[in-house]
Parts: C-alpha cells; sequence; structure tokens
C-alpha cells in the first residue's frame, strides 16, 4: 500500500469514527413526559405537621437493631408495630386494608381496589436498622433529635423514611375517600439488614400461598435523588435501580502453631492472612463499565452532560477506558463499575504473648452483573495464591437482572414520573443498586422490580448509610410522604398516562387531551397491545362521525351549544 493510499484510508477511518460518535451523540434522546409538578400549595400536597414529623421521631427512637441472621431486638419490633398502628388510625379500621402480622414482626398490607382486571402492585421497605455506635455520633442516634433542620437518627434513611412515608400517604389518601382502582400490596420485612430470610422471604410465601402469581412492578428501597455525584452534571439526577449487585462473602482462615512468643516461628497465622488480605486489597477487580446496567444510565444521562463529556458518554464503545479511570477515583462511581472488595472482619490471637493458633478474615464483594460468583472466586484465589489460606463461602447471591425501562414500561415511568413531580429539577435515569434489599424474595412474582428511595444525597452523605450521623432533611421527609403519595395515586391508573406522542406537541399547548373514540366493555382493555384487538362496525362508523364533529365544532370563533347528533345540523 502506498502512503498516499495509507492516508487516504486513515481519514476514512477517522470520518467513519467521528460519524459514529456523532451520530451516537445526537441522538441518545430519553424520553420526556410532560409532569404536573406537585407544588406545596397543591390542595392535596400533605404539609409535614408537628403530629407528622413527632410520629416519624418516635419510630426513629425504637431501637429495631438487627446484629445477624435471627438477632434481632424482637421487644423492639413489636413496639414499632403498635406505633404504627396508634399512628396510622385509619389505615388499621378501613374496610379497604387487611393487615396480615407475618412470622410475628413482618408486616403485610393489602390494600383492595374495585377494579380485579388490574395487576396489583406492591411496596416494600423494612423495619429493621443496623446498629450504631453512639460515642462517634454529633447525636444520640437514637434520640431523633433535630439540629439545622436535619433529623439525626438510625434509620433516618435506612429506610425509616419509607416505612413511615409510605403510611403516612395512605393515611391522607383514605382519609380523603381514596378507593383505588387497582389493589396493591405493602410489604414491610423486619430483618432485612441480615437479609431478610425471616421477613420479606415469609412474606412472599405468604402471597405464593394466597395463589398470588404476579405483581405489575414492585418498588423497594434503592438508589436516590444524588447531588453533584456524577462528574460533569449539575443538576440532581434520580438514579432508579433497575439492577442490583450480586454479593459473595468469602472466609479466610489460616490455621497457625500456638506457642511461646518468644520463640517465634517465620510467620503467624496473622502474618500469612495479613499478606493475603493486603494482597486482596492491592489487586481491585477489572472495570466492567459497558457490560451492566450502568451504560444505559450514562447513555441516559448524556444527554444533561456539556458537549465533550456527552461525546465521552454516548460512545463508551471507544471512550470506556477514560471513563473507567475516572470513575475509579470516587467510592460511590468506582462501586457502579466494578465488582468490589471489602474486607470487613478480621480476628486472630488471644493474649500478647501467645503465637495465634489460627485467624481468619472475611471478604465482602458486591459482585457488577457482568461477572459470575466462581469468576471471583477464581479471581481472590490466584490473587492470594497461598494454598495456606482456606477459603469457603459464608454468603452469596448473583446479580439481579436489569428491570425493563423503556418508555412503554409501566413500572419505571409510575416510578420516574412520580420523582419528577416531586424534584421537577431532577433528571431520571435507570441505575445499578450497588448495595442490597429485599426484593431477592420477591423476583418471582415481576420482572419489573425497582429500587429508589426518596432521599435527597449530596456527596459524602453516602458514608451516613450504615455509618454514623445518618440524618433527613424535614424538607427531605415530606417530599419522601408526597412521592409516596403520586406513586400511589399515579400506579392507580390503567395505563400509562404520559404514552402517547401528545408529549412532541407538548410546547405548543397546555390544553392537551386524549381521548379515542372507542366503546368498551370490561375486559376489552386486554386487547389494546394484546390479542383480538377488535373495533364494531358501528362503532367505527361513531369514530368517524366523531371526528367530523371535532372538525365543524373546534372550526368555532368561541364554545357555541353543541347539538345533538340526531338534530338537524
Ligand atoms: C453514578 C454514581 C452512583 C452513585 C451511587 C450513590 C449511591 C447512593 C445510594 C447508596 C445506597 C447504599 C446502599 C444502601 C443499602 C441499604 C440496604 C442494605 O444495607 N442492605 C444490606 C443487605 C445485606 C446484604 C448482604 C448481607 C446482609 C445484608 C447490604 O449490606 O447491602
Amino acid at each position: 500500500m502506498s502512503c498516499k493510499q495509507l492516508c487516504i484510508t486513515l481519514v476514512a477511518i477517522c470520518s467513519a469514527l467521528l460519524v459514529i460518535v456523532l451520530v451516537r451523540t445526537f441522538t441518545l434522546v430519553p424520553r420526556k413526559d410532560v409532569v404536573i409538578a406537585c407544588k406545596t400549595a397543591d390542595s392535596d400536597f400533605i404539609k409535614l405537621t408537628d403530629q407528622i414529623l413527632k410520629r416519624f421521631q418516635k419510630a426513629l427512637q425504637i431501637d429495631t437493631i438487627s446484629f445477624k441472621r435471627g438477632e434481632y431486638n424482637r421487644d423492639q419490633l413489636l413496639l414499632l408495630g403498635s406505633h404504627l398502628q396508634k399512628s396510622f388510625p385509619v389505615v388499621h379500621s378501613s374496610p379497604l386494608v387487611k393487615l396480615d402480622i407475618i412470622a410475628n414482626y413482618s408486616r403485610l398490607y393489602t390494600i383492595s381496589g374495585s377494579n380485579t382486571s388490574l395487576t396489583p402492585y406492591l411496596l416494600t421497605a423494612h423495619l429493621d436498622v443496623v446498629p450504631a455506635i453512639a460515642e462517634e455520633w454529633e447525636l444520640p442516634p437514637f434520640d431523633a433529635q433535630i439540629k439545622d433542620e436535619f433529623i439525626y437518627a438510625r434509620g433516618a434513611i435506612d429506610f425509616k423514611q419509607g416505612i413511615m412515608g409510605i403510611l403516612e400517604a395512605l393515611e391522607y389518601l383514605l382519609s380523603k375517600g381514596f378507593k383505588p382502582n387497582r389493589s396493591f400490596y405493602i410489604g414491610f420485612g423486619h430483618d432485612e439488614e441480615v437479609t431478610g430470610v425471616d421477613g420479606a422471604r415469609a412474606i412472599s410465601q405468604e402471597l405464593q400461598s394466597r395463589g398470588l402469581k404476579q405483581v405489575e412492578f414492585l418498588l423497594d428501597e434503592g438508589l436516590a435523588v444524588l447531588n453533584g455525584f456524577i462528574p460533569g452534571i449539575k443538576k440532581p439526577v434520580a438514579l432508579i435501580g433497575i439492577g442490583e449487585k450480586g454479593f459473595l462473602t468469602l472466609k479466610l482462615y489460616v490455621k497457625g502453631e500456638a506457642g511461646h512468643s518468644s520463640m517465634p516461628l517465620k510467620e503467624t497465622a496473622i502474618g500469612i492472612l495479613a499478606k493475603a488480605v493486603s494482597k486482596i486489597e492491592d489487586n481491585p477487580l477489572p472495570s466492567m463499565l459497558g457490560y451492566g446496567p450502568e451504560k444505559e444510565m450514562l447513555e441516559h444521562l448524556a444527554h444533561e452532560m456539556p458537549l465533550a463529556a456527552r461525546i465521552v458518554m454516548s460512545n463508551l464503545w471507544l471512550f470506556g477506558p477514560i471513563v473507567s479511570w475516572f470513575f475509579s477515583q470516587k467510592p460511590p462511581t468506582n462501586a457502579i463499575i466494578r465488582t468490589v472488595t471489602s474486607v470487613t472482619m478480621f480476628n486472630g490471637g488471644v493474649k500478647t504473648n501467645v503465637l495465634p493458633s489460627d485467624a481468619t478474615a472475611y471478604i465482602n464483594h458486591r459482585i457488577h452483573p457482568a461477572q459470575s460468583l466462581q469468576e471471583i472466586m477464581d479471581y481472590d484465589r490466584a490473587v492470594i495464591n497461598d494454598d495456606r489460606v482456606q477459603i469457603s463461602v459464608e454468603d452469596s447471591m448473583v446479580a439481579a437482572a436489569g428491570s425493563p425501562s423503556g418508555e412503554n414500561d409501566f413500572g419505571y415511568q409510575i416510578i420516574s414520573n412520580s420523582i419528577r413531580q416531586i424534584w421537577t429539577n431532577a433528571t431520571t435515569a435507570p441505575g445499578m443498586m450497588i448495595g442490597n434489599t429485599d426484593t431477592k424474595h420477591y423476583k418471582d412474582f415481576t420482572k419489573n422490580i425497582y429500587r429508589f428511595s426518596p432521599t435527597v444525597m449530596f456527596p459524602g452523605d453516602e458514608k451516613r448509610f450504615h455509618g454514623v450521623n445518618e440524618r433527613i432533611s424535614k424538607n427531605n421527609y415530606e417530599q419522601a410522604i408526597n412521592f409516596y403519595y403520586h406513586i400511589i395515586v399515579n400506579a392507580d391508573k390503567r395505563l400509562l398516562m404520559g404514552n402517547t406522542d401528545t408529549r412532541h406537541y407538548a410546547m405548543f399547548t397546555k390544553n392537551i387531551y386524549r381521548f379515542c373514540p372507542t366503546v368498551m366493555f370490561l375486559g376489552d382493555e386486554k386487547r389494546f397491545h394484546g390479542i383480538n384487538e377488535r373495533i364494531s362496525k358501528k362503532n367505527y362508523e361513531q369514530a368517524i362521525n366523531f371526528y367530523y364533529h371535532v372538525i365543524t365544532n373546534a372550526d368555532q370563533r368561541s364554545l357555541i351549544n353543541i347539538h345533538q347528533h340526531s338534530d338537524e345540523l
């Protein structure tokens, strides 16, 4: 090949790449429904009264701590149960609501809708919290004191704002005479923090034993409204977890030889184990950017970024390594691109002058959906490369697959639109839940599983999860209640309301109406996008005449008395 031919070939390749990059940059535009903002002046806005605040504080003061599987504060769970009972009298006495106490402490509410042809949905949350080391907190973790408009307490964002927010919304709706069309369930597990095997799993079994086969969608705790977490985006980003990382807890064990510390061996069990742990920390797993839900997230968010970042994010196939490096720099973004590794426990030795007879460490991995448990085990074994370190699986779960997040996916769009009604300046996007939730116990009921907590977060706040000074602002708690209010109201519709082409015309008018000249009987709704779609000849004739009248009536200067169709024209 001559030099000229080479140059032409190179220019052709670069031009082709440039075209692909630009086409992807300007064609990845997410759905933008018109949503009606929830305003504090709205007649149905739920204001944070002193009473509402007090009952939230009371719920936070009850230390429903889970320590390990089967080990939780049982008395406190019962106390929280009676607090809920007393705080929400309408919910607990409504003929539309049935409450079942499951496995002694968990709560399953069934809210009956009038239209049994609509598939019910499920809202979940958990009653338990993790322990707190009181001395490290600014304010005591179970006092729920308020400082600078924030309520400080264990459980404030994980996840008693969900428990109380859902019940406040339901109490309000029922007291205003709300009678749902669509049935729904509310499941509060009591041991989510120790994997939910006693609580959520039992709720799921109860639903199965009742013959429930399917729910329309499930909303559990999860990602949040994030400010300043994603490089290049200034406005809040509300991430809806459509997938969930897996987890793998490995036990590392080294058998040593006890003896007098005055005559040490070359290495002790603790020394051998420490080297293994150190190798594990020094060798993070590779970035899997582009192989999981984070790809969809970044492509969704690209349109909110400045042009350069937008070009990069829309073309991860080309710029993936740069983004990987960037995201690896901070723990929250690092967590979404790779399987992460935390050494969480290390034990060995009994006395200062005794050589340790053994040592144990635990490694907790959160697994990227594109990797298998076996791959991670093999990786660790190869990195440690020392047969004296015995490796066994303590606990595990494979990552959860991505739930649909398309234009017509009812659950996703209901959640996304409800978020945008509350956080009107936020952009929503599908994301991957980096921790784990109770959703694993409900996966047989639906593929539409979403994880979102109505929590506003700024950089640094992620450390408050399971850490010190967990808190929520009063304003954010009010938003949480109103978010659940909108979820319940929006999910009560038969179909997605923002689902027509009208959104493309929203800039021309606020007077947008949606009506089909179709006569329907109960059961006909299944024909939409289903089988045996049909129209009667008579109905088609009516449709023609309806449009005739729309055109002639709209041709008037102002509203006139509309004649009956049988009248003389
Ligand atoms: C692109 C930027 C992404 C930034 C992500 C920011 C993250 C913000 C949300 C942070 C969520 C943190 C995780 C909360 C998990 C809460 C639930 C929980 O703790 N579950 C337990 C369940 C479990 C799992 C395994 C054994 C025992 C319990 C958990 O540890 O995950």
